[in-house]
Order: C-alpha cells, then structure tokens, then sequence
C-alpha cells in the first residue's frame, strides 16, 4: 500500500555510509511509518547499528539524506537539529545508565536538560515513567543494584522520558535471558500501543523480528546495500533471495515461532 507522507516518520533518500574512504553501505531508500515496529536486520558487520546512528544524528552520511518530515536533519541548523533530536528516543545496548547515578536521577537527566519543568513536575514524571516500565519503587537504586532486563527497562524509561514520537532500540535484547527477552518484546509492544510511538530496532533475535517487527530492511555485507524489506512474516513467506530466507530460518524455534 502507498504511503502518504503523513503516514511517515522518518525517511531515507539514497543515503551511502561510510567510514573514511571505506563504504559500508549505499543507496538506501526507504520510509518509516508511523505506528511502525520497523527492524533493522542482517549479518554482523553489515552496517545496522552505523545505519541507526545515522538516523539518529550521531554520524553524518557520505552521501543522501535522511529526513524528519520536511527537514533533512544533516541540512537543518544546529538548533532545528536539536529539536528534531528531542522528539525521538533512544535505548542503548545495556541500558546505558550512569552508574554513578540512581535509576530517578538517570530518567530525570533529559527532564532536565531538555525541558524547564520544575523538580515537582520532574519527579512525578520520572515516577510516573519507572511505573510503566515495572520499575514503581525502584526510584532509589543504581544500576548495579539490579538485574540486566531491569537495566533495559530503565533505559526505556529514561528513552521515554520526553514522550518521544520514535523510540531507537540497539539490541535491546543482547544480554537478555530468552524470557527477559521476550518480556522487554511484550514491553515495546504495550508502550508503542498506548503511546502510539513508532519504534526502529536493530537485532538479530529472530524471535523478537518475528513477535514485534511490522516493517523491516535487510542489509547485505557482501552487496553494501539493502537487498529486502517489508514486514518479516511476509519475507519469510514470499522472498525468493536465498541470502534472505537464510538469515530468516535459521534455528528451528525461532522459525516455529514465525508460522
Ligand atoms: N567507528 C568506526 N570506524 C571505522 N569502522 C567502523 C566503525 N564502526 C563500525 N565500523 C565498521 O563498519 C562495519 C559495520 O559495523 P556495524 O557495527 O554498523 O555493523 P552491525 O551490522 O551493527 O554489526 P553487528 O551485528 O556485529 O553488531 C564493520 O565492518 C565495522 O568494523
């Protein structure tokens, strides 16, 4: 079906990656709907956690674009950057907390950096964000008083503190025990549903593309470009590409877990 561009959160326009002299990968053309669970998969070293921080600011393209509506985000100045930049979210591998600081401290930092909402409006809301992620109580621990999915959850708290319109995920589930895994999935799914936020994740847990992914790309090492993309049950039905169907069946549970 054709998108309008009202139904798009994030687009990418014939954008090339590279690193110095050396490419990773070219020409991607692809749109993010809105309301998307969008995964970015592929082989390791294929170039999709480079592609997510293209997305998300951090590393300037070689060549193309990457745009937010309207605003190309490496052609808008600084400060439309930076705007841009507080409507989206992001969730490192690991959670990414401040060890230094408790789980309150960590959610409320963007609270404070990006907003000028005064430290009762702050509290309320950081308790109200560690309540959502299960984590109601906790508000006075540091991160190694915890286990690693509560971690995770935290940083989705601290990713949500700012009610961003898209959610960055890098392997949210590395690390993970299989039910912790599958728990941070139920999460992200109950989130972008009552948030109506749209999520872009990269990972390789076929369990976790098959369970949340709506839409997808695929990302080939060998051809430096992307090779598929659509929703992944479909893929795995209807791709013809052995490159794709190989990356898509293999173990049999997470194959089982598709049909
Ligand atoms: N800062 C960097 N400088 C130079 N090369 C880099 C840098 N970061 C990544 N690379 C190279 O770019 C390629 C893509 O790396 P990237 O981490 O994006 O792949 P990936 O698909 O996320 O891999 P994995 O699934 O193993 O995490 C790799 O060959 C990597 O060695």
């Amino acid at each position: 079906m054709k998108t309008t561009d009202q139904d798009v959160a994030l687009s990418v326009d014939h954008l090339t990656m590279a690193y110095g002299e050396r490419v990773i990968q070219r020409n991607l053309s692809f749109d993010v709907g809105r309301g998307d669970i969008f995964i970015i998969m592929g082989g390791s070293g294929c170039g999709k956690s480079t592609l997510l921080r293209h997305l998300v600011g951090l590393k300037e393209p070689a060549n193309g674009h990457v745009c937010y509506g309207e605003a190309s985000l490496y052609d808008v100045s600084s400060s439309e950057q930076r705007a841009l930049m507080k409507r989206i979210g992001i969730l490192y591998q690991g959670g990414a907390l401040f060890s230094a600081m408790t789980l309150f401290e960590n959610v409320a930092l963007p609270i404070f950096q990006y907003t000028d909402y005064t430290k009762a409006e702050v509290r309320e809301l950081v308790q109200f964000k560690l309540s959502l992620v299960g984590l109601g109580g906790f508000e006075h621990h540091f991160p190694a008083e915890i286990s690693g999915g509560m971690k995770k959850r935290a940083g989705l708290a601290r990713a949500m503190a700012l009610d961003p319109e898209i959610l960055f995920f890098d392997e949210p589930s590395a690390g993970l025990d299989p039910l912790s895994a599958r728990r941070l999935d139920d999460l992200i799914l109950e989130l972008k549903d009552s948030l109506g936020a749209t999520v872009v994740v990269v990972t390789h847990e076929l369990a976790s593309i098959f369970a949340i992914g709506t839409n997808s790309v695929f990302l080939d090492a060998g051809q430096k470009t992307m090779i598929a993309s659509g929703n992944p049950r479909e893929l795995l039905r209807h791709s013809t590409d052995p490159r794709v169907i190989r990356f898509l069946t293999r173990g049999e549970n997470s194959f089982s877990e598709a049909s």
